[in-house]
């Protein structure tokens, strides 16, 4: 097992543009990564390899200039770290294809897929395989990710700090307890899909009480980046940021009372506690296959 030392921060970065990192599957989620990985200029796009079934998916990671395959197995042979891409249900057969190139001691195993649990991908891997379980989310293509990690059984810190750094080139990067990867996913892997609905609706508001098309879209957006910002940066609750901007007897507490009676609230949470359900189901139906 590698050891469970510490490495520096200078180490890390030092050891990270030396790191071939190779994707499995190379969809949306994968060519975002990729993307930010490139323009953070802390990976270069040579020292990508990708593979994916699809020549279309291909041929649009060759055009940002990472090399392709169609086998899995070539990019495992070429990598250092390896990103697990693909769809939950295809982790399996994925692993059991690369499983006889890997060598534990040369690989890193990374996997982003939804539900899919260490313990299943340590069992479809060799003996002794260091594999750390990530959940990113689709910002990282403009560096504005949120990822949380944990580590698996025989990762070692340094593994860990190593991934922790890619992943904070393409935004924020926590590490938790796998326990909690589920519910990451329902906050903030799934979350970017309810800020598009919610950016379109209120852009759709506008443009019921008059606004543009495309001033109202462009409103909304940076409604929601100021809003975030202001939370991450003044460290304010957001209840108390939410009241500052309700002036009494004013527009904001009219619009707040209308969220309210409709639920709001209690939607969100609602669309929280299903993501993180539907990943555990992923999880359960992903370590039942043979
Ligand atoms: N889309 C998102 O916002 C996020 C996705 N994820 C996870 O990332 C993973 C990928 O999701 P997406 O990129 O959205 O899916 P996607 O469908 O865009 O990409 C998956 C790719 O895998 C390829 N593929 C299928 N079978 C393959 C095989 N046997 N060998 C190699 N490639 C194969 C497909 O052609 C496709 O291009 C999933 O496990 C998902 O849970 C995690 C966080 C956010
Ligand atoms: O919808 C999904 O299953 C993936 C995982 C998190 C975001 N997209």
């Amino acid at each position: 097992m590698a050891s469970k030392q510490v490495i520096s921060d200078s180490n890390v970065k030092e050891r990270l543009s030396r790191t071939m990192v190779g994707f499995l599957g190379g969809g949306r989620m994968a060519q975002a990564m990729a993307k930010g990985f490139i323009s953070s200029g802390l990976v270069r796009a040579r020292n990508i390899i990708v593979s994916d079934k699809s020549e279309e998916m291909l041929d649009q990671l060759g055009n940002i200039g990472v090399r392709t395959t169609m086998d899995n197995r070539e990019v495992v042979n070429n990598s250092d770290l390896v990103v697990v891409a693909v769809k939950p249900h295809v982790v399996k057969p994925v692993l059991q294809e690369v499983k006889q190139v890997v060598s534990p001691d040369k690989q890193l195993f990374v996997s982003i897929a939804a539900g899919v649990t260490i313990k299943s991908m340590e069992q479809d891997l060799p003996e002794g395989t260091r594999v750390v379980r990530v959940m990113p989310n689709v910002p990282a293509l403009v560096q504005a990710g949120a990822s949380v990690l944990s580590p698996g059984t025989h990762a070692a810190i340094g593994d860990a700090q190593l991934v922790q750094e890619l992943l904070k080139t393409i935004g924020i990067c926590e590490q938790g307890p796998e326990s909690l990867l589920d519910a990451v996913t329902g906050v903030s892997g799934s979350g970017p899909a309810y800020a598009f609905a919610a950016i379109e609706s209120l852009a759709d508001g506008g443009v019921k009480m008059g606004l543009p098309r495309q001033l109202s879209i462009k409103l909304a957006a940076q409604t929601l980046l100021g809003a975030a910002k202001m939370v991450l940066d003044t460290g304010k609750h957001p209840g108390e940021l939410k009241d500052e901007v309700c002036s009494p007897g004013g527009t904001t507490i009219c619009a707040m009372h209308t969220l309210e009676k409709q639920g709001f609230r209690g939607t969100l949470i609602d669309a929280v506690e299903a993501a993180t359900l539907k990943a555990r189901e992923l999880g359960s139906l992903s370590a039942q296959k043979k």
